[in-house]
């Protein structure tokens, strides 16, 4: 998914940015037009430049024109817009899931004021800039590098702060499922922040900074942290691999379908009101017990998953993007597709017309106890509504399909996360304040 997703949608940013900053947004599209994700240097026709350069680097002079940022460094992600950032934009390199509670004593006037101050952060970070106060300078130098800041909010969020009137039906706890084994301390929470990043300082330091944010008024419950491939690692865009070695994302919704936006996101009309432009995030931390997949040929893992490991094209044949033929047959009349099989189970025509954003980040949290790897898919989806949504995909993966037993789900969070703040606007101000 890090893929042709990501190229378009970084155009879409830095087109996005040349309407907001002027000239430089405009080189930056212009690089973007020419050299893709490949890194090559803005160079004199000028561009971005990490926020402390210039400040008080000695090589670069007082201008700090000879230390322009490339491509990766400078692309920029919007703040303020109809949706929050992080949901349609590539998948990034380096990323944070954390969650928090809201403090013994803290009540509605905290959480606006703690969503206030994380908005402001949020919006300098992704601007490139240092944070308002006692910024830490681990992203010094740095430029924007396509950092994403999502908030969201969790079933006791609403109790805690007397909204419970407010509370979205779709954020109902979810089903439990016969397979999970999930983890309550690493589960769910009040609050939950997803930073996003091409650069790991720039996401740490985003971290660091809605961390200290938080001050007395909420503290971390839990923090994941994940990982996708760097931009321009490989030759062409290409949708990324999974720690089982599979192209993973290849059937995504695309932002260019008709349904998108209203499989994706609460429509301006929902309810409650203040999720308009809204979306609710699904979060599963999934083990991959790769020890057990790696014993497997590979053509027991195409079986497993219905498409070839190489380039992610369907068993029924053609490329990665050919439709998959369900009812072919190979010469002993079996079909070419398994009938358990991973990417035949969870298709939305098999489910209702039930659709996704998946959007994860892989995990490697180093070797458990047992000597196994703990790795695997910090698994994040996105949707209008859950129950239309990841539910019915996970109730029939319950039942068993082939990749089940080369996987196990250790937590799980469901988050609403409000449409995007407008100028001068907090997120969740609608219903903070409403
Ligand atoms: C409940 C939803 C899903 C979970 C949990 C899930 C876990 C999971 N998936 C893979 C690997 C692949 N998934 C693929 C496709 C795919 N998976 C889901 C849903 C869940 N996956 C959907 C909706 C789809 C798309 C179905 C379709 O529309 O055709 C694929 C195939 C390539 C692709 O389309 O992305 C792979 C590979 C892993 C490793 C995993 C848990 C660790
Ligand atoms: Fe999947």
């Amino acid at each position: 998914m890090a893929d042709q997703s990501t190229k378009e949608n970084n155009k879409e940013t830095a087109a996005e940015g040349a309407q907001h900053h002027g000239d430089q947004g405009i080189s930056r599209r212009r690089l973007l037009g020419t050299a893709g994700a490949t890194g090559l240097a803005l160079g004199a026709a000028g561009g971005a430049t990490g926020y402390a350069v210039g400040a008080s680097d000695g090589d670069s002079g007082s201008s700090g024109s000879s230390l322009a940022l490339t491509s990766v460094g400078a692309d920029m992600a919007m703040f303020h817009g109809k949706h929050q950032p992080g949901i349609t934009e590539g998948l990034q390199a380096s990323g944070h899931l954390v969650a928090f509670d809201l403090a013994a004593g803290a009540g509605r006037t905290e959480a606006a004021a703690l969503l206030r101050r994380w908005s402001d952060t949020a919006r300098r970070l992704m601007a490139g800039e240092a944070a308002a106060h006692d910024d830490t300078d681990v992203a010094r130098d740095a430029g924007p590098s396509s950092l994403t800041v999502t908030f969201g909010f969790g079933y006791g969020f609403f109790a805690r702060t007397g909204l419970e009137k407010q509370r979205p039906v779709a954020l109902d706890p979810l089903p439990e499922f016969s397979s999970d084994h999930l983890d309550k301390a690493r589960s769910n929470g009040d609050l939950w922040v997803q930073i996003g990043a091409n650069d790991a300082l720039v996401a740490f330091h985003a971290l660091r900074a809605v961390q200290k944010d938080a001050g007395s008024a909420a503290r971390v419950r839990w923090q994941m942290n994940g990982f996708n491939r760097s931009p321009g690692a490989t030759g062409r865009p290409m949708t990324a691999r999974n720690l089982m070695g599979q192209i993973d994302g290849t059937r995504n919704p695309k932002p260019s379908e008709a349904d998108f936006d209203q499989r994706i996101f609460v429509p301006a009309s929902g309810e409650p009101s203040w999720m308009a432009n809204g979306s609710y995030a699904v979060v599963r931390r999934i083990r991959m017990l790769l020890d057990d997949w790696e014993q497997l040929s590979v053509k027991q893992q195409e079986d497993v998953v219905g498409r070839r490991k190489a380039n992610g094209a369907p068993l029924s044949g053609g490329t990665e993007t050919t439709a998959m033929d369900l009812e072919k047959v190979d010469a002993n009349g079996d079909l070419v597709v398994p009938i358990n099989a991973h990417a035949r189970i969870t298709r939305p025509d098999e489910n209702g017309g039930a659709a996704i954003l998946r959007r994860p980040f892989s995990f490697h949290d180093g070797i458990g106890a047992d000597g196994t790897p703990d790795a695997g898919l910090l698994f994040v989806c996105w949707q209008a509504d859950p129950l239309r949504g990841f539910v019915p995909v996970q109730r029939k993966l319950d039942r068993g399909d082939a990749l089940s037993k080369f996987i196990r789900h250790e937590s799980s969070g469901l988050f609403a996360v409000p449409g995007g703040a407008g100028e001068g606007e907090y997120v969740g101000q609608w219903l903070l304040e409403g």
